[in-house]
Order: structure tokens, then C-alpha cells, then sequence
């Protein structure tokens, strides 16, 4: 049986993309002692790093950041991938930190892709296939501000092509995209466990290939 149940399907005029989002059937994320939450206005900078000789950033929430990353990973030109939280309040967030509902971080898939191996239109599509754009702070069952979804750019042309892709694909749905459009600020790297974590095999220890053009489904957990 498919461990990831579909909660809420777009409302497609066209054929639905064949990928699984990653909706997930598990309990609510709120831990029973929240750490304090400082709001730092380290948060709201732009994101400064740098990425590899010859490529360029682009960044995306699109829920759970386990099956986006893996995803994104084979994209052909995409040549690294990380997860984490960014466009919250405080500064170096934990996941437990995000999980609170109260910080307002969204995970993220930071991709590094070689604009001669992939165009940021290819990102693009497969940022709008992989999930639901409508629903506002959730994917499926999984619901609280880290599952928004979101494009945050790193350059004026990612921002125009950005901006027109939602518009294009809002052509294609009846309810309307709630995707923010915003650029890219500090980038908190996720905790070295959520990193390729369908790859390394996940919850169940069942990897799953992050091989170029591999187009087996996603599951969520392994
Ligand atoms: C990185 S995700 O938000 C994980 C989602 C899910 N609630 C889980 O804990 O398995």
C-alpha cells in the first residue's frame, strides 16, 4: 500500500504530474517543550553564500524537504542539493525549532545547478509537479508554515521567470497558487540527518536512487 496518501488533490484542468508530493499520515509536529524562540534580524538577510565555480543557486519549499531534495537530485545539471530552513524569525533554527509552528521557517531545497546542463525553467516545472500550490502552510497531512510553498530567487531573471511560471500554471488550476515569490534569505542548512535522507535510505533504511533522469516514484519515508 502507498505510504503516502494524496489528502487533498489540486484541482487539475490538465492531467496531473505523475510524481507523489509527499503527504504524509503522521502526528502533529509540536514538541512538548519549545525552546524559546529569539527573533534575530540575522534571519532577514539576504542569502550571501556562494555558490561553485560556474553555478547558481535557486531555492524552493514545497513541503516535506526529504522527497524535493531527492527530486531535484535527478535533474541532470543539478549538481549539489541541500535542505534547510530559511524566511523565518529566529537565526540558526533547529528542526525542532521549526516544527514549533512558530518561527515561521519553511524547509527549503537550495539547489546548485550549472545554467549550461539545466535551465531554471527545467526547476521550475518540476517545483510546480512536485507539489500543491494552493493550499496555504501545508502539503497533504502535513500542515504548519514550513510546508508553504514558495520560490525564493536569486537573481532579477529568476525572479521574472519565476513570476511567470506561476502565472502560466495558474492557467492550468482552478484555485488559486498561494506560492510566495521572494528572494533568497539566509539559507540555515538542516541537520546533516535530513541531507540526501531518501537516498540514504530514510526511515525504513530503503535508499532510493538519486541517480540522473531516474523517474522511479518517490516515497516519502524510504
Ligand atoms: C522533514 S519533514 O518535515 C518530516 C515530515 C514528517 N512529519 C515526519 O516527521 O516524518
Amino acid at each position: 500500500m502507498d505510504p503516502c496518501p494524496i489528502a487533498q488533490e489540486p484541482q487539475l484542468v490538465q492531467a496531473p504530474a505523475a510524481i507523489d508530493p509527499c503527504p504524509i499520515t503522521e502526528k502533529p509536529q509540536l514538541v512538548e517543550k519549545p525552546a524559546a524562540i529569539v527573533p534575530s534580524p540575522i534571519a532577514q538577510e539576504p542569502d550571501n553564500d556562494i555558490p561553485a565555480p560556474g553555478n547558481q543557486f535557486a531555492e524552493f519549499a514545497a513541503g516535506c524537504f526529504w522527497g524535493v531534495e531527492l527530486a531535484f537530485q535527478r535533474i541532470p545539471g543539478v549538481t549539489e542539493t541541500e535542505v534547510g530552513y530559511t524566511h523565518g524569525i529566529s537565526h540558526n533554527p533547529t528542526y525542532e525549532d521549526v516544527c514549533t509552528n512558530t518561527t515561521n521557517h519553511a524547509e527549503v531545497v537550495r539547489v546548485q545547478y550549472d545554467p549550461n546542463e539545466c535551465t531554471y525553467e527545467t526547476l521550475l516545472d518540476l517545483f510546480w509537479s512536485r507539489h500543491d500550490p494552493t493550499t496555504l502552510n501545508r502539503q497533504g497531512k502535513l500542515v504548519g508554515a514550513q510546508y508553504r510553498s514558495g520560490i525564493y530567487f536569486y537573481t532579477a531573471e529568476q525572479e521574472k521567470l519565476a513570476r511567470e511560471s506561476l502565472e502560466n500554471e495558474q492557467k492550468k488550476l482552478e484555485k488559486k497558487i498561494v506560492t510566495e515569490i521572494l528572494p533568497a534569505k539566509k539559507f540555515y542548512k538542516a541537520e546533516e540527518y535530513h541531507q540526501h535522507y531518501l537516498a540514504k535510505g530514510g526511515r525504513y533504511g530503503n535508499a532510493q536512487s538519486p541517480a540522473k533522469s531516474c523517474k522511479d516514484p518517490i516515497r516519502c519515508y524510504g
